[in-house]
């Protein structure tokens, strides 16, 4: 069997005297697609920032592509790596945040093309013709020289996807990135994510409430629960239940409530 492109081992999390992760072990495979639901504080953000090298962790240790994230053991003690390989590493990570996280004073092309040119090395040019298929691609090609703060919350968050994608990653964190929205502006959103999934292929890893859609698009739902995933897979009644009543439904499932 392949190597999974992401694997925790074994790891802790403690945030002062909370403990977020006590042993917590989970393994993503190359270009799959999984969603991870569960109880607001859970620690579901958490699991992404840390992947995504914004949190460290207090043990255990993380491998992304076969690399280890971000800490060594050396002496017995967990130590950063080098920034040269803190730099390799996020260049194969993209994150699209609940709160857009646009620079506010840049076009919407900028904000596309700053990372790419900065951090990978690219030209202007090449980055510029990048953002403008991502543009098109996410729908808002003519917003191109437009400020974040005159797009709808539902078109911040398409030019968050492209933002996250100009990176080409090889994986893709989504982390509640319809939660800020109007619930009218959900699907727009979602619709980029729907498309994505079935025409590019990478792995994503979504942090999501929108339970349908996770089912849809997922080759696998987790319930993440005080640290941990108890259980993968979604029983089929908890959909028929009423919206508002899903989530509700759904973890009294599975907390024995
Ligand atoms: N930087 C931080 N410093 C201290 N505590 C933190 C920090 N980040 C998160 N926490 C705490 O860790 C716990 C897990 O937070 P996290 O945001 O990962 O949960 P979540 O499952 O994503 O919740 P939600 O669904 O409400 O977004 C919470 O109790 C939160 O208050």
């Amino acid at each position: 069997m392949s190597q999974p492109i992401i694997e925790f081992k074994n790891v802790q999390k403690r945030f002062g005297d909370t403990t977020i992760f006590d042993d917590f072990s989970f393994k993503v495979e190359e270009n799959e697609i999984v969603s991870i639901i569960g109880p607001s504080g859970s620690g579901k953000s958490t699991l992404l920032r840390i992947l995504m090298t914004l949190e460290g962790i207090d043990g255990g240790y993380i491998n992304v592509a076969g690399e280890s994230l971000w800490h060594m053991l050396w002496n017995d003690r967990y130590v950063p790596a080098s920034n040269k390989h803190l730099h390799k590493m996020r260049e194969q990570l993209g994150m699209v945040f609940q709160h857009f996280n646009l620079f506010p004073h840049m076009t919407v092309k900028r904000n596309i093309t700053e990372a790419p040119m900065r951090v990978k090395g690219l030209s202007r040019q090449d980055a510029e013709e990048s953002a403008e298929a991502l543009l098109e691609l996410v729908g808002l090609a003519d917003k191109a020289e437009s400020y974040p703060n005159d797009l709808s919350g539902g078109q911040k968050q398409r030019v968050g996807i492209a933002r996250a994608l100009a990176m080409r990653p090889a994986i893709l964190l989504l982390d509640e990135i319809t939660s800020a929205l109007d619930p009218e502006l959900v699907d727009e959103v979602l619709d980029v994510i729907r498309n994505l999934a079935k025409e590019q292929s990478f792995t994503m890893l979504l942090v999501t409430h929108e339970m349908y859609f996770a089912r849809e698009i997922s080759d696998r739902v987790c319930f993440f629960d005080k640290g941990k995933i108890v259980e993968e897979g979604v029983p089929e009644d908890i959909f028929s239940a009423p919206r508002e009543e899903r989530t509700q439904a759904f973890l009294n499932a599975y907390l024995g409530q």
